[in-house]
Formats: C-alpha cells, sequence, structure tokens
C-alpha cells in the first residue's frame, strides 16, 4: 500500500509546546514513552497535562519496553492512548491481549557477513499488529539512538510484508526525502532528528521535517 502522503509520528513527546509545535507542523500522531530508562520518559500525570493541549485529530502512541501487564494496564487506566508501541521482545500474544491496536517495533540487526538480518520472520510473527516498525539495532539502548540501519532492508519488507511498515531510526530532515523516495513506507517514525536535545523539541527542526516531507510526498 503506497501512501499519497507519508504518515508522521513524533515520538518521545515530554512538554506541552512541543505536542502544539508537532500539531501545527502536522504530525499525524505523537508519541508518549513509558519507559523509565528513557529520557524522554513521561509520567501519566504530565502526559495528561501534554494531551490536554493539544488540538483533536492527533493520534495519541504509548511506548513501552518489556513492560510488566500490569504497567500498561495503568497506564490505560489514566489517559486515553489510541495504540500500543512495543519497543522490546515482547511477543504478539502479549501485544494483542490489551485488546488496542499495537505497533510493533523490531531493531533489524546487522548480520556476520555485514548484511542486516532479514526482518521477515519476525514480521510475519505479529500478523495482527496494525503496524510494524523498523527501527536500528544497538546494543546499549532499544531505541532512540538516532541511528539508521540499511534502507534496502526496509524497502524489502514493504515489499513483502502486508502489514502496512514504519520507518524509523536516524530519521531527520536531510534524509527524510530520500527516506520516503528508497522505502516508500506507511509511515515515519522520529525522536532524536527533532530534538535540540534528548526529551526537548525544536520547533524550527520540526518544521524542516514537515516541509521536506511535503515537498517530496506531493
Ligand atoms: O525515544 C526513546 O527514548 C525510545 C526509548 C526506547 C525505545 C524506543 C524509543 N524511541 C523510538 O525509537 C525510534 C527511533 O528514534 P530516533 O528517531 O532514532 O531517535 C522511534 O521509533 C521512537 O519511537
Amino acid at each position: 500500500m503506497i501512501p499519497r502522503r507519508t504518515r508522521v509520528k513524533i515520538c518521545g513527546i515530554t512538554r506541552p509546546s512541543d505536542a502544539l509545535a508537532a500539531a501545527q507542523a502536522g504530525a499525524d500522531a505523537l508519541g508518549l514513552v513509558f519507559y523509565p530508562a528513557s529520557k524522554r520518559a513521561v509520567s501519566t500525570t504530565q502526559a495528561a497535562v501534554i494531551q490536554s493541549v493539544t488540538p483533536v485529530f492527533v493520534s495519541w502512541v504509548g511506548l513501552f519496553v518489556d513492560p510488566e501487564p500490569e504497567q500498561v494496564k495503568s497506564v490505560l487506566n489514566q489517559i486515553k492512548l489510541d495504540c500500543l508501541q512495543f519497543h522490546g521482545d515482547e511477543d504478539a500474544g502479549f501485544c494483542e491481549s490489551f485488546g488496542l491496536p499495537y505497533m510493533k517495533a523490531i531493531r533489524v540487526k546487522p548480520g556476520r557477513d555485514g548484511m542486516a538480518t532479514d526482518p521477515m520472520p519476525e514480521i510475519t510473527a505479529h500478523p495482527n499488529a496494525s503496524a510494524i516498525l523498523l527501527d536500528a539495532y544497538d546494543p546499549s539502548m532499544p531505541g532512540g539512538t538516532g541511528k539508521r540501519f540499511d534502507w534496502r532492508v526496509a524497502r524489502q519488507c514493504v515489499e513483502a510484508s502486508e502489514v502496512p511498515i514504519v520507518l524509523a531510526g536516524g530519521l531527520k530532515a536531510s534524509n527524510v526525502g530520500k527516506a520516503i523516495r528508497d522505502v516508500q513506507p506507511w509511515a515515519l517514525d522520529l525522536s532524536s532528528g527533532v530534538e535540540s536535545e534528548p526529551g526537548l523539541k525544536d520547533p524550527a527542526l520540526i518544521d524542516a521535517f514537515f516541509d521536506e516531507v511535503n515537498r517530496v510526498s506531493n
């Protein structure tokens, strides 16, 4: 499925002003990180304040990394989320157990021969996912690292997968045009590429990113 306009999720929102800047620029979805080790982690209290200032028609995605079920349920009891993003080693049964649409992140590992490993077996293990997110593998952190992976692998997954593919990992204004042209993903997800420092978005970088997405998509 080739989108006429590539959707964009901005992840790791920690401040109301950043949510507003992303919504004004045209973000389709905003991500709230509920992974305590991340510099972008928010409490449900912070998340509720951020959501309260954001205009309608922006989807909310809650990001978790190998959470206990109780953590996810507790967040869902306190704030409204449209989609769950699982960025660890969660299996399909776990991801489906909350009754919400979910996006499964798969981190593309470099293989021994220098070629990236094939994510398709992991993708097909999540046939009921609403989307599969492909991100770079970094042994030190499960995501939000600003690192890229081999986009040729992402293109192969877009062609082979029945589930929409979201491209992530090191996206920024200077490379998003090539990402859209080469990979043709359903959507893009990014955090570091629109930040002045981890957790703090920069409205000028957000605008530059969307300018480029709009230029290439139209
Ligand atoms: O943003 C984080 O801090 C984070 C922490 C743990 C797992 C995933 C995280 N973010 C996701 O990582 C990718 C790529 O981010 P980046 O653009 O390379 O910084 C993205 O999908 C974020 O949702």
